[in-house]
């Protein structure tokens, strides 16, 4: 990829105070399933603010080659005419899922439990990573699937033509392999149940009530325990997607950074199991309030006013990882100008993201001059003063670009990266939204 709008070479630079009001774009989850469940249902699913970066729009080209029928009717509002439960049909094409492992792996949920053929690839990025984690629960409907060495894409299904249902612990605490069997489970007679024994983003089982099928969710010693009951009929409802809170945590530490800021980040989706990165801050003495708080489309939506603060290093427990799992980049970018030391717990999955995110992260921290080591897998990073003017590696991974960036509007030098392109795969406009709120060219092609 690298097709955005974004130029791929760019640097940002120490910038005067950030101010004003902004909205970001919407919940790259929300959008995902916005439009698998609008393909899932019986009539026409309205979707309002949907994310119309590369990845979300990954999956609309795959719900139309699965036959439902996918509408842009102008900015974020789309409409999606659904086949029904069971009513995907084979795709006569390969389903691209560029750099996006939510689409991949929500998809290989919807295809297990259809009797029908696929073929699914992505980008350089996305075939570097797991997907037994979901092909091998999957494989219990009685689809099968076939994938490159080490369980990486591309991939081929044969999805069940009578799927079974799933009972299945997650071994590792992802929400994509809990919706992926979720969405497998749909296809099937009877209950599907998954238990998580850490609490992941819930957006599929909100989702799967607003279009109407049964789920119950039930806290038991052995984890948070999800059971649908299969094949119901879907029904089209709309979809509200609000702003999304991985991407505005960009301009909020933004905010935070450069003396004098304060930005308000308009209508971003405060579900809890999203918000642990506004927990973090808060205890490390960041000023975050949140006005207008209310309730949108299912999901708690709030205005976050952010102002300039001096931060101090915390320790962020393992257990808080799952919500905030995107956000570690920046974190680290944050508690590189902290006073002390931060030390990130249980970071484990951020080895399996678009990139080796906690090396990589690692790495962009020292190519500026912040100390930091890897222990186990934990981040520790010692803050002060940023030096700044290094050149980093983004391996194809938006957050890292963006986090980067951020890092340059307060560092003593410059921070140049070596591709944002890979930035409008969540977070389009994300350059030129900043510099509005700097009042000038503070992130520019070098
Ligand atoms: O379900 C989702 O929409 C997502 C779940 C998380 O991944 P994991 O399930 O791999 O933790 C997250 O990192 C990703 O950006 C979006
Ligand atoms: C990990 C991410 O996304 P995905 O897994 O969908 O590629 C992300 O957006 O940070």
């Amino acid at each position: 990829m690298t097709q955005g709008t974004q130029t791929p070479l760019r640097s940002s630079r120490p910038a005067g105070p950030l101010t004003g009001r902004l909205a970001v774009p919407g919940d790259k989850s929300i959008s995902h399933r916005a439009l698998m469940f609008g393909a899932l249902a019986v009539g026409e699913t309205a979707i309002t603010g949907l994310l119309e970066g590369e990845d979300v729009l990954r999956t609309a080209a795959a719900m139309r080659l699965l036959g439902a029928e996918v509408t842009r009717l102008g900015p974020g509002e789309w409409r999606v005419a659904g086949r029904g439960v069971g009513g995907l049909t084979e795709p006569v094409d390969v389903l691209d899922m560029g750099n996006s492992g939510t689409a991949a792996r929500l998809l290989c949920g919807l295809l297990a439990g259809h009797p029908i053929f696929a073929v699914m690839t992505g980008d350089a990025s996305l075939r570097k990573r797991p997907m037994l984690r979901v092909t091998v629960p999957l494989a219990a409907t009685g689809a099968e699937f076939w994938t490159r060495e080490g369980g990486r894409l591309p991939l081929a299904v044969r999805g069940a033509v009578d799927p079974m249902p799933l009972d299945y612990t997650l071994p590792v605490a992802s929400a994509q392999v809990k919706s992926a069997c979720l969405l497998a489970g749909l296809c099937a007679p009877g209950v599907t149940r998954v238990v998580e024994r850490e609490h992941t983003r819930d957006h599929t089982e909100n989702m799967l009530r607003h279009f109407g099928a049964e789920v119950s969710v039930t806290d038991t010693d052995a984890g948070r325990e999800i059971r649908v009951v299969g094949q119901p009929e879907l029904v089209a409802a709309p979809v509200r997607v609000p702003g999304d809170p991985s991407s505005a945590a960009f301009p909020i530490a933004a905010a935070l950074l450069v003396p004098g800021s304060r930005v308000v980040v308009e209508g971003v989706g405060l579900n809890p199991l999203r918000t642990g990165l506004l927990t973090t801050l808060r205890e490390m003495g960041a000023s975050l309030e949140i006005e207008n708080a209310r309730v949108e489309g299912g999901e708690p939506v709030g205005d976050i006013v952010a102002s300039f603060s001096a931060l101090r290093g915390v320790d962020v427990p393992p257990g808080r990882a799952p919500s905030m799992i995107d956000e570690y980049p920046v974190l680290a970018v944050l508690a590189a100008f902290a006073t002390g030391t931060t030390r990130m717990r249980g970071l484990a999955e951020l080895r399996v993201k678009e990139s080796d995110r906690l090396a990589a992260t690692a790495a962009l921290l020292t190519a500026n001059g912040v100390r930091c080591t890897i222990e186990g897998d934990d981040l520790i990073v010692e803050g002060g003063a940023v030096p700044g003017g290094g050149l980093v590696e983004t391996h194809m991974d938006h957050r890292l670009a963006m986090s980067a960036l951020v890092m340059g509007l307060a560092s003593a030098a410059p921070v140049t990266v070596d591709d944002a392109g890979f930035i409008d795969t969540s977070f389009p406009g994300f350059a030129a939204l900043l510099n509005r709120l700097a009042g000038g060219e503070a992130i520019s092609p070098p």
